[in-house]
Order: C-alpha cells, then structure tokens, then sequence
C-alpha cells in the first residue's frame, strides 16, 4: 500500500535505485519537490543526477523504487509510464545538458515544434488543417501568441525570424527552455541549464527560472554545478554523492553543511570541518 503523499508534493521519489550492471548509479534514494518551487539536485560528477532525471522522465526504467508525480487532482506513477506519456499526459518537460534546439529553423519555429502534439490533435490529425477550419486556425494563433509570448519573456521577439543556431548561447539557452514552457509542464527538469554561460548569462537564466516559478507557478527541478544559479534561485537542495542522499536544505544550511563540503572537496569530514572553521 502506497501512502498519499502530502498536498504541497508535487514530485515524490521512493526507494529509487538504477544499476548499470555491477554500478549502482543510484542507490535507494527518496527525495520530495514541492509544487511551485524550484528544487534543486546537486553533487559531485558522477553522483547520479543525470540518472535520476532519465529515472523521472522515462528515459530509464529505474531498477527498483516509485516516482509519483501528482497534480490537476490526478497522480501518475512515473516509472510505470513511457517517456512520451510522461511528457503528454503527466506533463514533464525536460531540457538536456547538451542544447538540441533545432538551429537550421527559426527562433519561432522552435517553439511552434513545442506545439506540435496540441496542434495536430486540433487539425483533426491534419484533415481539417488542410481545409483551414477555424477551431485549427483559432489553435494555430494561439501557438503562435503562446509562442511569441515566450520569446518576449527572454527579450528574443526581435529575432523571432532568426535561425536559432545564429543565436548567442545564452539565449539558445533560455530558448531551450522556453521551448519546454511552451508545452505548458506541470514540472520542469532543467540538467545543467548555466552550463557555459558567463556571469551576465547566468543572471538572465535566474530571472527567467524565478519568472517561471513566479508568474506561472511552475514546479521546477534542477541539476546544475554553478552554484551562483543554485544558491540564489533555489528553495530547496537535495545533495547527492555516489548515487545516495547525503544532505538536503535550504540553501543556506546547504552552504554550510560540512558533509556537502567534504563531497565536493573529496575530502573527510574533519578535514572540512577545519577548513569552514578557518583551522587549516
Ligand atoms: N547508461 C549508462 N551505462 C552505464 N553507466 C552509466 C550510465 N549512465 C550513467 N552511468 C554511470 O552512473 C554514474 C552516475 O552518472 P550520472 O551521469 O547520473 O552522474 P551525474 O551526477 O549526472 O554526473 P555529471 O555531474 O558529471 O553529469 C556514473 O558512474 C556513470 O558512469
């Protein structure tokens, strides 16, 4: 029997272990988000953070362990579910570490792709897209507004026209993630969305990430190594190291947890200890 799980949960991961062969990646890990805030899972290389977002998302199916995702009065056993539904009906968007925005196609483009699931179901499956019906034009202009929408949100409405590969990092970077905003998620699982953004950069992608959470109320979990982003952005960190849960809190107790800073200097406790309290 699977207990409710409380009403501010939006994601609850249970006993979650993913072996690769004899490499336990992820070892019996249990970790909540709560619904509207920016949760963040961080750790040294290797910990298990990537592989706990493919767990969520569908990519892996976990060895053992329950992922639960609930909202719009309605709970989803993730790991029972393929990645295709995990994104459609339970409503995960997901960028990677590496960008895949399609940068032969426009800045506006790249959204409306976002879009496609919606707007093939309001083309009839393209029948009635063919005769131009007004409920698939009424659909098309609002993919179009939601999309121009977004572009605005990360200032990029002036290059709506151009290629997305043309863009600055940054931008293609925050463009990556408006992409998944456009299909409305329930939860956003960012991997590493700083990676290879300068200072200035990094300040955009925070405002954004809080923009996200802010105005739209959107649940958001995050991996990432630059603390500038971390820190500042996130309600709570869970952090991980060889695959287990070490230590969790708000970002303050985070900082200040000498078994985080032992993790991240693969140093031993009391030589962390010493060095938080200036000894060495
Ligand atoms: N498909 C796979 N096959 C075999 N081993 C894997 C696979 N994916 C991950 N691993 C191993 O699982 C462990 C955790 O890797 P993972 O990528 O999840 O860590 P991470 O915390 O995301 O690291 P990083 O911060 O470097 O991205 C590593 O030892 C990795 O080599």
């Amino acid at each position: 029997m699977i207990n409710d799980i409380p009403i501010n949960t939006i994601l609850s991961v249970e006993n979650l272990t993913m072996r690769f062969g004899g490499i336990v990646a992820v070892n019996d890990l249990s970790f909540t988000a709560e619904r509207g805030k920016i949760t963040a899972l961080i750790g040294p290389n290797g910990a298990g953070k990537t592989t706990v977002f493919n767990c969520i998302t569908g990519f892996y199916k976990p060895t053992s362990g329950v992922i639960r995702l609930r909202h719009s009065d309605s709970e989803w056993q993730l790991e029972t579910l393929n990645d295709f539904r995990i994104s459609k009906v339970a409503k995960v968007a997901r960028t990677f570490q590496n960008i895949r925005l399609f940068p032969g196609m426009t800045a506006l483009e790249n959204l409306m792709v976002a879009q496609h699931n919606a707007l093939m179901r309001a083309s009839g499956y393209t029948f009635l897209g063919l005769f131009g019906v007004p409920s698939f034009r009424a659909a098309e202009n609002a993919a179009i507004d939601l999309a121009r929408y977004w572009l605005d949100q990360i200032g990029l409405l002036p290059r709506a026209d151009d290629a997305a590969g043309n863009l600055p990092y940054g931008d293609q970077r925050r463009l990556e993630i408006v992409r998944a905003m456009c299909t409305e998620p329930a939860l956003l699982c960012l991997d590493e969305p700083a990676a290879g953004l300068n200072a200035k950069e990094s300040g955009e992608l925070n405002e954004l990430l809080l923009r996200i959470r802010g105005d739209h109320g959107t649940s958001i979990l995050l991996i990432e190594h630059d603390m500038s982003v971390v820190m500042e952005i996130s309600d709570h960190i869970h952090v991980l190291d060889y695959g287990v849960k070490i230590a969790h809190g708000t970002p303050q107790e985070i900082r200040d947890d000498p078994k985080v800073i032992a993790a991240y200097l693969g140093a031993d406790e009391e030589e962390a200890i010493a060095v938080m309290e200036g000894e060495t």
